[in-house]
């Protein structure tokens, strides 16, 4: 049975709808201004501020606590690496150096599995008081069925609070396999997940709502972040269908 998990004022996961999160990608802060600013009004729970896109690392612990001042709603800050889709060149060292600087100032980070060091990471973003996200990404393709589920398992093992599993879906059937593993892990793992299919073969992923297992779901205000991702308003007005359907 999974857990409910908070972060802020929001909580995900058993219980509660599926999450909006808007990614926030400037690299200038103008454009992080103007993004944040626009998420007023919107229908969005999270912002995920993409560290990654900033282009100094030096900077990232100034311009997260900036960015967490500004938005009213919770952050999620994630520093996605190049092997991932993003755009951050850091080794892990590094790596789990400036997440562990972002643990400290946002109520939430991205962790990605792939890391040898991933749980020491999880740990010390524990103890900064975060909440974890274990990510993983697969840009080429979505796997077997069994290997979803057994990616799964490994990264719930590894102590975060949610799990993300990303992969590029290519045909239904991909956006098929993605869903069912959402809805595996509702009653298999302990903690909520959010599966997800990128390109438009994975539309469907994204507006699964909670019955798939689907503790959040990104969506665009701005500029989007990941192949797929629709206009917030249309990901909010199609769950809230889903949500009275379901009662
Ligand atoms: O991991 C994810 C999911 C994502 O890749 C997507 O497909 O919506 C978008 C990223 O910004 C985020 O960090």
């Amino acid at each position: 049975m999974q857990r409910e998990v908070q972060i802020g004022p929001v909580f995900l996961g058993p219980g509660n709808p599926t999450r909006i999160i808007a990614p926030l990608t400037g690299s200038t802060w103008d454009a992080l201004v103007d993004e944040i600013d626009n998420l007023h009004g919107e229908p969005i729970d999270l912002a995920e501020w993409r560290a990654d896109m900033w282009p100094d690392p030096d900077e990232l612990a100034s311009v997260c606590s900036a960015v967490v001042q500004r938005c009213t709603i919770p952050v999620l800050a994630t520093i996605r690496t190049i092997d991932e889709g993003g755009r951050s060149a850091l080794d892990e060292n590094a790596y789990a150096h400036s997440v562990r600087k972002l643990a400290a100032l946002a109520p939430c980070v991205d962790v990605e599995a792939r890391w040898p060091s991933s749980a020491q990471i999880v740990d010390d973003a524990h103890n900064d008081g975060s909440t974890v996200i274990i990510s993983a990404h697969n840009w080429e393709l979505t796997p077997s069925p069994e290997e979803i589920t057994r990616q799964l398992e490994q990264m719930a093992a590894l102590d975060g609070d949610i799990v993300k599993v990303a992969y590029r879906a290519h045909s239904h059937a991909d956006a098929d396999a993605i869903m069912q593993a959402g809805r595996w892990a509702m009653s298999h793992l302990d903690v909520p997940t959010i599966c997800i299919g990128m390109g438009e073969a994975g539309v469907a992923t994204r507006l699964a709502g909670p019955e798939f297992g689907l503790a959040a779901t990104f969506a665009t205000v701005g500029a989007s972040s990941a192949p797929g991702q629709l206009p917030a308003q249309q990901v909010a007005h199609t769950l809230r269908g889903h949500a009275h359907r379901a009662h």
